[in-house]
């Protein structure tokens, strides 16, 4: 790309996929801004998994590093049932990262991969997250896009990317109003302190519980200090609330009750508990128009059954910037990269639902059932195979012709 005139970019949103988007973009000398609704940048959020097709986007950008630091390499992995806390060994998913990969396989808190992103964004340009600052809108000519914030401002730039997550205000201005659905799905996320749990229950392991009617998985973050617990169940009174919203300890462990000892005691250790109903919406046929389009959950919400809703934020914020870095018309380059990147996104959606059946399994209420349907759904080559086209996705080289 000609060196004359770096575009400005705007983005609306400072999430996971806001944040890599400015910093691949920043690092190949664009100029950018990124508008996040937050008053302030704190600590939020728990655990999030990253495959290596995430990893291989965040050491592209320089955060190896960082990321060996902060990230948990994803050791051993079991499968277990609800109520007689069977084990089977899944596999190493370390080690089988780094041999078919090249890179590892991290569980890292949300807090510290934000962070992360932020702060190396920061380190190029301080002032590039701009807080406080709520996206309502924006106009477009055949020269550029101006953003127009709640309060009135209104900044002029070259391309609008909206990456404010699922209620996306950039999506509803762009396409026009469309709400997500309720799935019928929840989610309990929480975060324990490992010193608190007994011994047998600190190993650094991912496990997964599989029930009935709803599912757990646990695994370590911040060196192992931290373990997260994500539980879904199937419920339908949640629907309106946000993920953030703070649950009650009871509800939790009424939710719970019946399952395995380890469980009850990992549910008893558990600080404050959140509350996330899980929204779906149709994947977009279109993702930008003119001047302005959308990454991440913006334009493909996902279930989180794969675990790849940051990881395919992230894949999404490198495919962009490279598009704007190849192609010096601003729409050819959202074209380009819309053509890249909506296949796969549209898939991981898709998939994510099927996979819920998975983990919400009535056969196992027959404790009989229980190794036949751990042995024809979790057997480790079926899993290898289920995720290799997601987890070998190189988003720093796919081509965007
Ligand atoms: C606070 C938070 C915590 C999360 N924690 C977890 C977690 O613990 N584990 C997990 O697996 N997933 C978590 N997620 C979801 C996961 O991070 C996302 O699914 C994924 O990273 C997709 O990234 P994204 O950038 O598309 O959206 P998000 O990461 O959701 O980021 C969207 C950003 O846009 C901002 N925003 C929204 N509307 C506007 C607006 N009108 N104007 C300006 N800014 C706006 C939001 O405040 C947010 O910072 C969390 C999401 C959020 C917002």
């Amino acid at each position: 790309m000609s060196m004359q005139y770096r575009k400005h970019v705007l983005i609306a949103g400072g999430g996971i996929g806001g944040l890599t988007a400015a910093l691949a973009l920043l690092r190949r000398g664009f100029d950018v801004s990124v508008f996040e609704q937050a008053k302030e940048l704190k600590e939020i959020g728990a655990g999030v998994q990253l495959g290596p097709n995430g990893v291989r986007v965040l050491y592209e950008l320089g955060l190896e590093e960082q990321a060996r630091r902060l990230g948990v390499d994803a050791q051993a992995k079991e499968v277990r049932v609800w109520n007689t806390g069977k084990t089977w060994p899944l596999f190493n998913l370390g080690q089988e990262s780094m041999s078919r990969y090249g890179v590892p396989y991290l569980m890292m808190h949300r807090a510290d991969l934000h962070s992360m992103l932020l702060a190396a964004t920061r380190e190029i340009k301080p002032d590039a997250c701009v807080v406080d600052s709520r996206v309502s809108g924006f106009e477009q000519d055949a020269h550029g896009v101006v953003l127009i914030l709640e309060d009135g401002r209104r900044i002029r730039g070259d391309v609008l990317v909206g990456a404010d997550g699922l209620h996306s205000a950039t999506r509803k201005a762009l396409f026009g109003p469309d709400s997500p659905k309720f799935t019928g799905g929840c989610c309990w996320r929480g975060i324990i302190d490992t010193e608190s749990l007994p011994e047998h229950l600190r190993r650094p392991v991912g496990v997964n519980w599989v029930g009935p009617s709803g599912h757990v998985i646990l695994y370590p973050v911040r060196a192992g200090r931290l373990l997260n617990f994500v539980g879904h169940i199937e419920r339908d009174d949640w629907a309106g609330e946000s993920w953030t919203e703070e649950g009650r300890v009871e509800d939790l462990r009424a939710d719970y009750a019946g399952w395995h000892d380890d469980i009850q005691t990992i549910v008893g250790h558990i600080g404050i508990p959140y509350k996330w109903a899980l929204f779906l919406r149709e994947p977009l046929e279109c993702w930008s128009r003119g001047r302005v389009t959308l990454l991440g959950d913006a334009c493909h919400a996902t279930l989180p059954y794969l675990a790849q809703g940051a990881n395919m934020a992230i894949e999404d914020g490198m495919v962009l910037a490279r598009a704007l870095d190849e192609f010096d018309d601003a729409p050819e380059a959202l074209r380009r990269y819309e053509a890249a990147r909506k296949e796969r996104a549209t898939c991981i959606v898709t998939k994510s639902s099927e996979n819920l059946g998975r983990f919400h399994n009535h056969a196992l209420l027959d404790p009989d059932a229980a190794d036949d349907y751990v042995a024809s759904e979790w057997a480790p080559d079926k899993i290898r195979d289920r995720y290799e086209w997601i987890l070998s996705y190189d988003a720093v080289h796919v081509p965007l012709a």
